[in-house]
């Protein structure tokens, strides 16, 4: 059976969805403030690689873990649920099928406990 990051198109596919959801976040006053440090190309290509192996595709995320790279951002549960709007946006710009999509936001969900700051 096609894993997940088959079915979407792969890598380049992927590719395309980060940028468009970074650009949605980098409007986005209520949490663009945490990206005002970093290197956008390099988080964009975490981000791919990250979001590959998460969907079923090859792992080539070397980063670090969602605690490490989240650690100290008192990221609060708005925040999180801001970013997973904006990717959800994201994938229904892009016609991800709906049932497709509703996997991709459970996985992401899974992970807020990592993120969140407790
Ligand atoms: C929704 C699920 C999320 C995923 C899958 C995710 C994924 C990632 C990944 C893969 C990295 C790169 C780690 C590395 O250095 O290797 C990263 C870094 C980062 N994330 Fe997230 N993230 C999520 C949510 C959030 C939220 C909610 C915020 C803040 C509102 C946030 C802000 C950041 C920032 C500021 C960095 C560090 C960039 C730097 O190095 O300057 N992330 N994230």
């Amino acid at each position: 059976m096609a894993t997940l990051y088959e079915k979407i198109g792969g890598e380049p596919a992927i590719r395309i969805a980060v940028e468009k959801f970074y650009d949605r976040v980098l409007a986005d006053n209520t949490v663009n403030h945490f990206f005002i440090e970093t290197n956008m190309d390099k988080q964009r290509d975490h981000q791919t690689k990250f979001l590959s192996y998460a969907l079923g595709g090859p792992n080539q995320y070397g980063g670090t873990s969602m605690e490490k790279a989240h650690e100290g951002m008192n990221i609060q549960p708005e925040h999180f649920q801001a970013i997973a709007h904006h990717l959800q946006q994201t994938l229904e710009e892009l016609n991800v099928a709906d049932e497709d999509i509703a996997i991709v936001m459970e996985k992401i969900g899974g992970l807020a406990p990592h993120i969140i700051e407790k």
